[in-house]
């Protein structure tokens, strides 16, 4: 099979911007990482996505668009439309042309016991605009065939685990975490399907925390956090939650988890106790792993939380086992997932499977997406 260039467009749950990167893959295996980019959304438009969260809640049908959630829509796609031309302006010609663009959305609902899903985002539009076949909507079928619709990243972690230099290929078992506004984690077993799942809170109520109490959008290096101290009765309730006893695979809503159970500390303490959170949410998950990892390897944007991290390394020393952030593994901790929009559309393309049983509950493993052909190509 011969590879292709692909564009991977990640709008997380974080709602801070869009990842783009750049991938020469056959879907199946990743042949070279490619340049990537961050376009960030401005205060006000991640307040205004912030308040489609509210206005989402009263979809039915995952069609529907209440209030000004088309506008929204529209809003969303032409700015994916500016940030991949930015990209394509700033990179070498051998990436100017790709195959395929791999397009997220931006997630405003997520109910995976009701079967819904909802990402804004208009892959037609997209894939006019830039005369490029645009995959899309890559959740749905998964959710029709009985999974949960998420994580979709694990089929990329899979095969990046496998691409890793030796040294750390000796170290499977691993784990990849992921800390974005949500955390989730891809358990690599030495043969074998990941498992996969959603861990718990990673930045969201760090970053609604430190918003609401010092106007600052996240906690920087984990610098808030670094002045206070953690608060274990506070820690215990969060982690008292349903979620964390119920075995994979298991998928979150961005509105899962609030602040409640952190009113009335002082800032720094609840920086420090939040942070304590999303890392022991994510040791958590050993409970549901079939062996120890040897080894955690952790991207997204929660691994610039010192913090997080420190705890991370001291729960996995407990477990005789080591943290990398992806840095430390040649890998680059803020494309990961836009990088796995792309392969994941070079997939689709293929009509590999996105998903499997042990990662999303889906029935057997499913392929997905809506493939979109420009004006022209129809
Ligand atoms: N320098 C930093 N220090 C601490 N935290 C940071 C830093 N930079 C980014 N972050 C955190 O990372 C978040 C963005 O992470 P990321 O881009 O991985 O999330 P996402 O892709 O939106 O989420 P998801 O994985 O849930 O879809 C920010 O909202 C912030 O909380
Ligand atoms: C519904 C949705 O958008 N879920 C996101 C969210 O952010 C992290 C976690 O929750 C994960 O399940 C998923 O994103 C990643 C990219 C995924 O599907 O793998």
């Amino acid at each position: 099979m011969t590879t292709m260039r692909a564009i991977g467009l990640m709008s997380g749950t974080s709602m801070d911007g869009i990842d783009i990167a750049a991938l020469e893959t056959d879907g199946e295996t990743v042949t070279t990482r490619g340049p990537t980019r961050f376009a960030p959304y401005e205060a006000a438009f991640r307040r205004r996505l912030e308040a489609a969260l509210e206005t989402a809640k009263s979809i039915v049908d995952r069609r529907d668009r209440p209030g000004d959630l088309a506008d929204l829509e529209r809003e969303i796609t032409r700015r994916h439309v500016q940030a991949v031309r930015d990209f394509l302006a700033a990179v070498g010609e051998e990436w100017r042309s790709p195959s395929v663009v791999g397009f997220h959305g931006q997630t405003v609902l997520h109910r995976p016991g009701l079967g819904v899903t909802v990402q804004l985002g208009d892959g037609a539009l997209l894939a006019d605009e830039l005369a490029v076949p645009v995959v899309h909507d890559m959740r749905a079928n998964d959710m029709l065939r009985g999974g949960q619709g998420a994580p979709l990243v694990p089929a990329y972690h899979a095969a990046l685990a496998r691409s890793l230099p030796d040294a750390f290929v000796a170290q499977l078992p691993m784990v990849f975490v992921n800390i974005g506004g949500i955390s989730n984690i891809t358990y690599v077993p030495r043969d074998g399907d990941p498992i996969a799942f959603d861990t718990g809170p990673g930045n969201t109520l760090i970053d609604q925390w430190v918003s609401r109490e010092a106007g600052v959008p996240f906690d920087a290096g984990g610098a808030i956090a670094s002045e206070g101290s953690v608060v274990r009765s506070v820690v215990a309730r969060y982690l008292d939650n349903a979620f964390f006893a119920k075995e994979g695979p298991k998928s979150l809503d961005r509105n899962d988890f609030n602040l409640d159970p952190a009113e009335g500390l002082e800032l720094a303490d609840g920086s420090r106790t939040l942070a304590a959170v999303s890392a022991e949410a994510i040791l958590k998950s050993v409970e549901h792993l079939p062996e120890m990892p040897k080894l955690w390897i952790v991207c997204g944007g929660g691994r610039k939380n010192a913090r997080i991290v420190d705890d991370l390394r001291a729960g996995a020393e407990r477990m005789r086992a080591s943290v990398a952030v992806a840095e430390d593994a040649g890998l680059d901790g803020d494309a990961t997932e836009a990088e796995a929009w792309a392969f994941l559309a070079a997939r689709s393309l293929r009509g590999l499977p996105l998903t499997f049983p042990t990662t999303t509950g889906c029935k057997e493993p499913a392929t997905g997406g809506v493939l979109n052909k420009p004006k022209g190509a129809r």
